[in-house]
């Protein structure tokens, strides 16, 4: 089906946002959109209102009607581009990146944001478009829901940071949880970031640095997060190949390759990578660079 797939209209306490208007599958792409303008990360009002003479008087509207939650905060064509800019280029909090540069998306910008996301932004450079892709399968009628930041924070600090950049306080699902389920929601969030942190510095230990892999992988399954997959799966790959383990190599990079995949569509930055290593794995520069040793492959294969 080639209609789009959502509508986009005012809801209660969020202003506008994105609905489903028919059953959406994991892995489809939602959206595909060209930027109206973007800007380097040394923006200020004065580079904004630059771009804006470029583009036409309805162009110029369409920008000044997007929200703005900065409003007490920075000159309005500024706060205008930080409530809804994002990324063009390679953006992750949790894995320490952030883009140089990002763009204004008339219909991508009116996704609201959960903390479980169920649809996932990343910018395609080969096309210069941004492309929003299910991350599960999503009924008609649901919300489609961005994550703006710090997924992998704790709930209080989640809000926090919410508040202050986006001036809203969040009550998604994640963070209207209370009591055991809150607890164990911000122990598992903190245990994935932790690990995350950890794997890089497991290049002398592979077993352990392929546990903390699956162990990462098994609490994001739990907590409702996809994403995070594809990352995880290549530094396992990465583990197996550096100990010759090319059996277990290329399961890891398949499973890197379907979740980028899925989670980006086929064009994202990566997809060929995994692709040229699940064909052959020897191809990596480290491989056999570690001791030899039998590792595990993926649990799910
Ligand atoms: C990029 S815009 C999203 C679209 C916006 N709702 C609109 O009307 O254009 C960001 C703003 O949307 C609102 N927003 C986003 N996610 C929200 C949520 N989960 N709950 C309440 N407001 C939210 C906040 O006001 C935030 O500053």
């Amino acid at each position: 089906m080639n209609d789009k797939p959502f509508t986009i209209q005012p809801l209660p306490h969020k202003g506008l946002g994105v609905i489903a208007t028919r059953p959406i599958a994991q892995g489809e792409e939602i959206l595909s959109e060209s930027p109206l303008f973007t800007q380097s990360i040394a923006r200020s009002a004065h580079t904004i209102a630059r771009s804006l003479s470029l583009l036409t008087k309805h162009e110029q509207e369409q920008y000044l009607a997007l929200s703005n939650c900065h409003q007490a905060q920075l000159p309005p064509l500024l706060g205008i581009f930080e409530t809804n800019a994002l990324p063009c280029g390679e953006n992750n909090a949790e894995l320490g990146l952030r883009a140089d540069r990002a763009g204004i998306f008339l219909q991508a910008s009116r996704f609201n944001s959960s903390c479980t996301p169920n649809v996932n932004n990343c910018w395609i450079n080969s096309k210069k478009v941004i492309s929003i892709h299910a991350l599960r399968d999503i009924a008609e009628g649901e919300e489609l829901y961005l994550c703006y930041t710090g997924m992998l924070d704790v709930r209080d600090k989640r809000r926090r940071l919410l508040k202050e950049k986006f001036g809203f306080d969040c009550h998604c699902e994640a963070c209207g949880r209370v009591g055991k389920e809150l607890k164990e929601s911000d122990r598992r969030r903190q245990t994935i970031q932790r690990l995350i942190d950890e794997i890089p510095a497991c290049h002398s230990l592979p077993a352990d640095g392929v546990r903390k892999v699956k162990t990462a992988l098994a609490l994001l399954r739990s907590e409702g997060i996809a994403l995070y997959e594809d990352t995880l799966s290549y530094d396992a790959f990465q583990f197996c190949v550096a100990s010759s383990d090319f059996q277990s190599a290329k399961m890891w990079a398949r499973k890197a390759y379907e979740a980028a995949i899925l989670s980006g569509g086929v064009d994202y930055d990566g997809v060929e990578k995994f692709r040229k290593y699940m064909e052959n794995p020897r191809s990596h520069m480290a491989a056999g660079m570690g001791r030899r040793m039998k590792l595990s492959p993926p649990d799910d294969v």
